[in-house]
């Protein structure tokens, strides 16, 4: 009755095998449904599909969204094999990005408002594979604004500091200059940039995008990506006191702490479309090194080391902005950033302390 297909890409870029059923009895969207009572929204809030929710990003927006919206309103959805704590915290369900006609049963039997396009293969995992990257970044984001525009759902979809390259201004970095980025990555960003403020313009599709810093987390794990240092950095201060860096002492990137990230997403959903001057806008929290983080995490655990041994990865940072200049994000629909490098290093070390039985001095 089932054989095993692979399918698509873990987040780390390695082929999962996925089990597919030839029994035509069984349906497996209806049958998750009736299991997960999914069918059963709640209220008038808008219904909402996660793809890709099982990254760095989805499960904390899940988080938020269900708090706002209602916990059966949001769905995530991923190509990964879910634990038992998120098929508990809401619902959950298989999805494809590549499979365009799977998507679509989604939207319609779930009756689907908004989209929150999260799959993608980031900067480091694109260039280590780039015709998966092309077919997930590329084609798998066709599938989503396709659907988007047919079924006439806002949909959000996040860009990055990778849609830029050498030939832009770097320090700051404006919402609109010149971008030729040089990974696969950043050109599937521009590309899908592009392509929804066509679909907007052309098709009056509600499309919203915001290019994030590297986003640093502790609860989850960066999925691949040319900024994921400065998430490793703070677990070798409390595991092995010495951390490698990938990138050079000197490297200045921008950067956010997911909480500001995750904010940014819920405040740019919700902003009444007559203010957004811009369908695409830069978000801003800080820039800083590895040298400069090094000094932060240092001053509440001395004894850590680092040693700098750049790798493929130097030379992707190499091409991307410093600063980013948010300012039209912040006049237009009032952005703020909260968190500075100081209070980040700060909640870094106090969420991860007790995982890893250290205790710290405030
Ligand atoms: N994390 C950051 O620092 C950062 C910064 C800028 C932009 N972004 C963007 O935000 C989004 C989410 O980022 P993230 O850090 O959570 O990424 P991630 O790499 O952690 O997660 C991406 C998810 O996409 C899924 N995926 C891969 N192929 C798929 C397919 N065929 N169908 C469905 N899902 C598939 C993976 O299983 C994975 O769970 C991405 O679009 C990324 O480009 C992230
Ligand atoms: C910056 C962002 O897009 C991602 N963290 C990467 O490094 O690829």
């Amino acid at each position: 009755m089932y054989q095993v297909i692979q399918t698509g890409v873990s987040r780390c870029g390695v082929s999962r095998p996925r089990l597919t059923c030839n029994d035509s009895t069984f349906h497996p969207v209806l049958n998750l449904a009736e299991h997960l009572k999914i069918s059963q929204h709640d209220d008038n809030n808008p219904r909402i599909l996660i793809t890709g929710g099982l990254g760095q990003l989805g499960l904390g927006l899940a988080s938020e969204l269900r708090q706002k919206y209602g916990k059966n309103n949001v769905i995530l959805s991923d190509i990964i094999k879910p634990n038992k704590e998120i098929v508990d915290n809401g619902p959950y369900i298989y999805a494809d990005i590549l499979d365009f006609k799977n998507l679509q049963e989604l939207i319609v039997n779930h009756r689907i408002d908004w989209m929150i396009h999260f799959s993608a293969l980031l900067s480091a995992i694109g260039e280590s594979n780039v015709p998966l990257a092309m077919r997930v970044n590329i084609e798998g984001m066709h599938n989503v604004m396709e659907l988007a525009k047919q079924y006439k759902l806002k949909l959000f979809v996040p860009s990055t500091i990778g849609a830029f390259g050498p030939t832009s201004p770097r320090n700051p970095t404006p919402d609109l200059t010149i971008q030729r980025p040089q990974t696969i990555y950043g050109v599937s960003k521009v590309h899908a940039e592009l392509m929804g403020e066509y679909y907007h313009h052309r098709f009056g599709l509600d499309f919203r995008c915001l290019r994030f810093p590297g986003i640093i987390s502790a609860g989850t794990e960066p999925g691949g990506g040319t900024t994921d240092y400065a998430c490793q950095i703070f677990h070798d201060a409390l595991t092995t006191g010495h951390h490698v860096c990938f990138l050079r002492e000197d490297s200045r990137l921008p950067m956010m702490y997911i909480d500001d990230c995750l904010r940014s997403v819920m405040e740019i959903l919700e902003v009444p479309a007559e203010k957004l001057k811009l369908r695409t806008y830069n978000i801003h929290a800080m820039s800083f090194t590895p040298a400069e983080i090094y000094a932060a995490v240092k001053k509440v655990i001395p004894s850590l080391t680092i040693e700098y041994k750049p790798d493929s990865r130097q030379g992707i940072a190499d091409t991307w902005p410093m600063v980013f200049d948010d300012s039209g994000a912040r006049k237009d629909w009032g952005w703020n950033h909260e968190i500075d490098i100081d209070e980040l290093v700060k909640i870094m070390l106090t969420y991860l302390a007790p995982k890893y039985g250290k205790t710290l001095p405030f």
